[in-house]
């Protein structure tokens, strides 16, 4: 540190006359030591780093999330050879990189290629690593995970404690995910992710290991989240305001997320991408949310949500903390958030214990969160921290801190007084000395720089040393000085670093603790979003659904759409049943704007509702086993991915084609009108054909189309299989009236000149469609617009008719060209 930048910690001065500064200046925090100060929660964009191995028709993946330092893993799960589970994962936690084996299977060497060229991928696409096939060892993975250095197994456990502890959490008996955790591990140590720039001594912080598993996932793909509205995002009005400059717009997340905590927002977008048939798992969520909606819980609920705001981002805390960068406003926080976790687990206590997530809360908020309060408000000087800006203890801690910092209070007078002894020996031309202290350099004398001073040697004064000039003032070590530091050496840096000993010693006690605060995120997390839920479902009035795996489909009782409802000023709700002798195939038709669409993705949203554990906007809800959901509904996104909207079209009816069960729920809408008529309405005709000819294996389809030759010229083959709804509307002179109410049979019109009127189209124009309309379905020739020839061009035409039969051709006066140019070339312009 260069003298100029030198920051004085305290000092005091003399002055001889009464303009000098004054002798008891008190003491001046240290600037140089003023952290910036973050928000607390401000979080670097989290990162994941994912490993897979694929063997044998099996995949093994572990991740490491850099948001929560911790390493997830699925057991291994069977993929096929297209690998649909790893794109699934892939889509739903978008790695940075990818790290394999380069010892691999053509299969996944494929899918990796094709991967890596997709130019457009967003966020962006993951860089791929290929490390050697030793690193995937099976006995080596076994070494590094059984020798990793966890915060979270106190240091006070055995080797084989340790071991043991680790194999209840770890599935050392699938291979491929132990290979692909050892993997992971080589990496994470190689790139040193998260600590590049630490100390080579300082390991990659892992707080632990959480399984997931996607065994029991509702297949749902990009498309169907996104023309479901489940998610949407918008880009923020402030792109500084949040990371990646997008916010949520009107969406199912959106309506449904009242989350409290950042982590709970994160839970219940994780669990919008992982819809699940785990029965267990769903009622459980039910059970919490119908517990919550009983009026005499409300108030629990309010004080639970109010407690749940200050859980906060524990993982970030304990992270600075394995790195010791913990900063003063992570102890208030954590202090906080321990505090309400105990709070939580009180009220939850109260709660009946047979369910579940309140009997967890209750027994896992474990009494070491109480021993990370006491600790922390016992030690942590939390008004002194924030006013040092670095981390101080209470009084009463230490004895020998305390003592420093009662010698260290005393000193600005002792000061002054030495600065005035000091200042009697000085040149009397001097008008002022101060004493100062300056961490690591010690005590120095300050003098004015005089007018005279110029030269550097011109600094010299008998009886002091030289040190620097900084702002006009002249440093200098004298014989007092000297005799200071020998007397109170460096007492500012022994209390700091007596207080970072202590603050260190601090960290590791809460460190080993990391294992009940990871807990304690889990569940209030979890908490927060069935309170959010239940929230929502308060205030929309849904219901709860029932599961019934014996169902085939879906039966939905006057069911709403979620978000239409919230903008229509009376929603019309409408039945939903399929399966049984109710058919496969529901073939929808009806108006424009009569309701079609939505009816359809209604549909899909409650199902989908449903299969996240979440009450459904209908009276009523049963639904069967579902295993994935398909969709053919028209969105606006075409231009980032390159291709023709019919081209899309005809990708995501592909998809379903080939991937739909009889389990599978299928919506098209509109299919086939990106092409000609004939050839779309061939073209849907044939995909329903082919669905319907699987008999029982036929999947739930429902298809919104206008094409009503699709019926009426008896395209598909009549049966149980098929059933014809449609919207009821009302024509009221020239008015249609539409009612939204779904009922059985065909369509008789489109009543497109209705819905083009209520767009604004020129009456004479839509007069004009009728009427070819009219013409196409009474196989009459379409005659030219009889307006075009109007009756002043004919009389045009005749007149100029006349003047070329009066024209006497053997008449010698006559000129041709006087002719055209006088008579011909003017009526022309009124012909034309
Ligand atoms: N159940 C309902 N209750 C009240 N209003 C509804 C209902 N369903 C639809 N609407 C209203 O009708 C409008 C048009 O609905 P929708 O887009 O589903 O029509 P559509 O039949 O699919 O039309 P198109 O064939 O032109 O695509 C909606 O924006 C909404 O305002």
């Amino acid at each position: 540190m260069g003298p100029s930048q030198a920051m004085t910690s305290l000092g005091a001065t003399a002055a001889r006359t009464p303009q000098g500064p004054g002798p008891w200046a008190a003491p001046v925090p240290d600037p140089g030591e003023v952290e910036e100060e973050e928000e607390d929660d401000a979080e670097e964009p989290a990162e994941i780093h994912l490993c897979v191995l694929w063997h044998s028709g099996c995949l093994g993946i572990a991740y490491y999330d850099t948001s929560d330092s911790t390493i997830h893993f699925m057991p291994d799960a069977p993929d096929n050879e297209s690998l649909r589970l790893l794109q699934r994962v892939l889509d739903e936690i978008s790695p940075r990189s990818i790290v394999t084996s380069a010892k691999q299977d053509e299969n996944m060497t494929q899918f990796l290629g094709k991967l890596a060229s997709q130019e457009h991928r967003e966020p962006k696409r993951p860089e791929i690593i290929f490390l050697p096939n030793v690193d995937f060892g099976l006995e080596i993975s076994k070494q590094r995970l059984l020798s990793g250095n966890y915060s979270f197994i106190p240091d006070s456990m055995t080797t084989t404690e340790k071991i043991l502890f680790l194999s209840s959490i770890i599935p050392f008996d699938c291979l491929l995910t132990v290979r692909a955790l050892g993997g992971l591990l080589k990496f994470l140590g190689q790139r040193r992710i998260t600590v590049e720039l630490e100390d080579y001594n300082v390991s990659v912080p892992i707080l632990g290991f959480k399984k997931f598993v996607l065994a029991h996932l509702v297949s749902i793909d990009q498309d169907t989240y996104s023309v479901l509205q489940i998610f949407k995002n918008e880009p923020h009005p402030s792109v500084y305001k949040v990371a990646n400059g997008l916010k949520e717009g009107l969406s199912l997340f959106g309506i449904l997320n009242r989350c409290r905590c950042k982590w709970g927002e994160k839970l219940l977008r994780l669990w919008f991408t992982r819809p699940t048939q785990d029965l267990q798992e769903l009622n459980s969520r039910l059970d919490v949310i119908q517990f919550f909606l009983l009026p005499q819980n409300l108030d629990m609920a309010q004080t639970l949500h109010r407690l749940l705001r200050h859980i906060r981002n524990v993982p970030l805390i304990l992270r600075r903390m394995e790195l010791s960068h913990t900063k003063v406003s992570d102890w208030q926080v954590l202090y906080k958030t321990v505090y309400s976790a105990l709070g939580l687990r009180d009220a939850c206590r109260s709660l009946p214990q047979s369910i579940q997530l309140f009997k967890d809360i209750a027994q896992e908020f474990s009494d070491d969160l109480h021993h990370i309060t006491s600790l922390i408000g016992k030690v942590v000087d939390f008004e002194g921290s924030l006013n040092a800006n670095r981390f101080t203890v209470l009084p009463n801690i230490d004895p020998e801190i305390d003592e420093k910092k009662r010698r260290l209070m005393g000193l600005p007078s002792f000061l002054t007084e030495v600065a005035w002894k000091e200042l009697e020996n000085l040149d009397s031309r001097i008008p002022s000395c101060s004493v100062i202290y300056i961490p690591l350099i010690g005590f120095l004398l300050s003098i004015p720089r005089l007018p005279s001073m110029v030269e550097a040697s011109d600094f010299e004064i008998e009886g002091l040393d030289f040190m620097f000039l900084s702002e006009e003032k002249l440093h200098y070590r004298s014989a007092r000085t000297k005799e200071l530091d020998a007397l109170l050496g460096d007492l500012h840096c022994d209390i700091r670093d007596q207080e970072t000993l202590l603050m260190y010693q601090l960290q590791c006690q809460v460190l080993a603790r990391a294992a009940v605060l990871t807990r304690v995120l889990d569940l209030a997390s979890r908490l927060d979003v069935l309170l959010a839920l239940a929230s929502a479902a308060r205030e929309y009035g849904y219901s709860r659904p029932r599961y019934n795996p014996q169902l085939l489909g879906v039966r939905i009782q006057n069911g709403r759409h979620p978000l239409m409802e919230l903008c229509a000023r009376t929603f019309v709700p409408n039945p939903t049943e399929c399966g049984g002798d109710k058919g496969r195939v529901k073939v929808i038709t009806g108006p424009n704007s009569s309701g079609k669409s939505i009816y359809l993705k209604q549909v899909g949203l409650i199902t989908f509702m449903a299969l996240v554990g979440s009450f459904v906007p209908a009276e009523e809800a049963e639904i069967g086993a579902v295993d994935a959901i398909f969709t053919r509904i028209h969105s606006c996104e075409s231009i980032s991915l390159g291709l023709s909207t019919f081209m899309m079209d005809l990708n995501q009816v592909a998809k379903a084609v080939n991937n739909a069960t009889q389990q599978s729920l299928v919506l098209i809408d509109e299919f086939g009108k990106g092409t000609n008529t004939v050839d779309g309405l061939a073209l849907l005709a044939a995909v329903l054909r082919h669905w319907l000819a699987l008999g029982p294996m036929c999947p739930h389809i429902f298809v919104a189309t206008n094409f009503l030759s699709l019926i009426q010229l008896r395209l598909l083959p009549q049966g149980p299989l098929v059933q014809c709804l449609t919207m009821e509307t009302c024509e009221d002179g020239n008015d249609l009236v539409f009612f939204y109410k779904l009922c059985e049979g065909v369509a008789n019109a489109s009543h497109a000149s209705h819905t083009a009127a209520q767009a604004r189209l020129p009456d004479r124009l839509i007069a004009r469609g009728k009427e070819v309309s009219d013409l196409i379905c009474s196989g009459k020739p379409i005659m030219p617009v009889k307006e075009l020839l109007k009756e002043k061009q004919m009389e045009n035409c005749q007149t100029l008719v006349e003047k070329f039969l009066k024209l006497d051709l053997e008449d010698a006066s006559l000129d041709l060209d006087i002719f055209m140019s006088r008579e011909v070339l003017p009526a022309a312009t009124t012909i034309l």
